[in-house]
């Protein structure tokens, strides 16, 4: 690998095989800083790695740094409270896209706060999690409360569906979701879930983890298994949700 003069930062293009990842996060801050450092820390891993070390041409014991960038464009929910709006920011200070898909019941400042980036309008919170979901390459909860949870678990069942085969990631900041995980493994046990559906949640502790996790995710549901689309019953008509990629 080419080295840049020392405390040089060279720009690399994206390493990564994702192009946008949906993040579903607490519309509250949470109680601890951690928490609120991890979004802001999953913002900043999006955008780019960490320093690396490289070697120089003449292998020399130099230490030189180099700004890989990962170069992934955001979803999520839009507006700017709580985690959410910290993810946001950080991506989008970091120069990538940010879409955020909001309900328009939802779009008064007041409940959301402001938006940075692209804010996509939809009729409903459905048609918000099939946006988020068609957009993204790879989901990522970060901690958060029923909205998360709701929208984690969505995008659980819809791998094991077979309706996308995107990966599904945990920030499990601080063991904030170690009980969920445990509660997964009893229904592993109890015959709930099928060992092999187990798989399809991937948690780690950091982003930097997680996101190398998600990068050499390979699914493993049921090849055979007849891929479903999405047909939701609306007011009447049946819109046909085309997440699949
Ligand atoms: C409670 C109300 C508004 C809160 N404002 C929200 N704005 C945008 N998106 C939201 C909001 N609340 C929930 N969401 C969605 O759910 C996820 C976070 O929910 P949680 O319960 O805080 O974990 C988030 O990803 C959004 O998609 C109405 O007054």
């Amino acid at each position: 690998m080419e080295a840049e003069a020392e405390g040089v930062m060279a720009k690399r293009p994206s390493t990564s095989r994702f192009r946008r990842v949906c993040v579903f996060c607490g519309s509250s801050p949470g109680k601890k800083a951690s928490y609120q450092f991890a979004a802001t820390q999953l913002g900043h891993e999006l955008v780019h790695l960490p320093d690396t070390v490289l070697i120089d041409s003449s292998s020399q014991l130099k230490i030189l740094r180099a700004e890989v960038q990962r170069s992934i464009d955001l979803v999520y929910g839009g507006g700017s409270i709580g985690l959410m709006g910290l993810v946001s920011q950080a991506v989008h200070d970091g120069g990538r896209h940010v879409l955020g898909v909001i309900p328009r019941t939802l779009m008064p400042r007041e409940i959301t706060g402001e938006t940075v980036g692209e804010v996509r309008p939809v009729s409903g919170m459905h048609q918000r999690k099939a946006e988020m979901a068609r957009q993204a390459d790879a989901f990522i909860a970060l901690p958060g409360g029923y909205g998360t949870l709701e929208e984690l678990l969505e995008a659980i069942t819809w791998a094991q569906l077979g309706i996308h085969d995107k990966p599904v990631g945990l920030l499990n900041v601080d063991g904030y979701y170690n009980s969920l995980l445990s509660f997964i493994d009893k229904a592993v046990d109890e015959g709930f879930i099928a060992p092999a559906a187990r798989h399809i949640i991937i948690s780690a502790q950091t982003a930097h983890e997680l996101l190398s996790k998600l990068e050499e995710y390979v699914p493993t549901h049921d090849g055979g298994a007849p891929k479903l689309s999405w047909e939701m019953e609306q007011l009447g008509h049946s819109p046909k949700l085309d997440i699949a990629r």
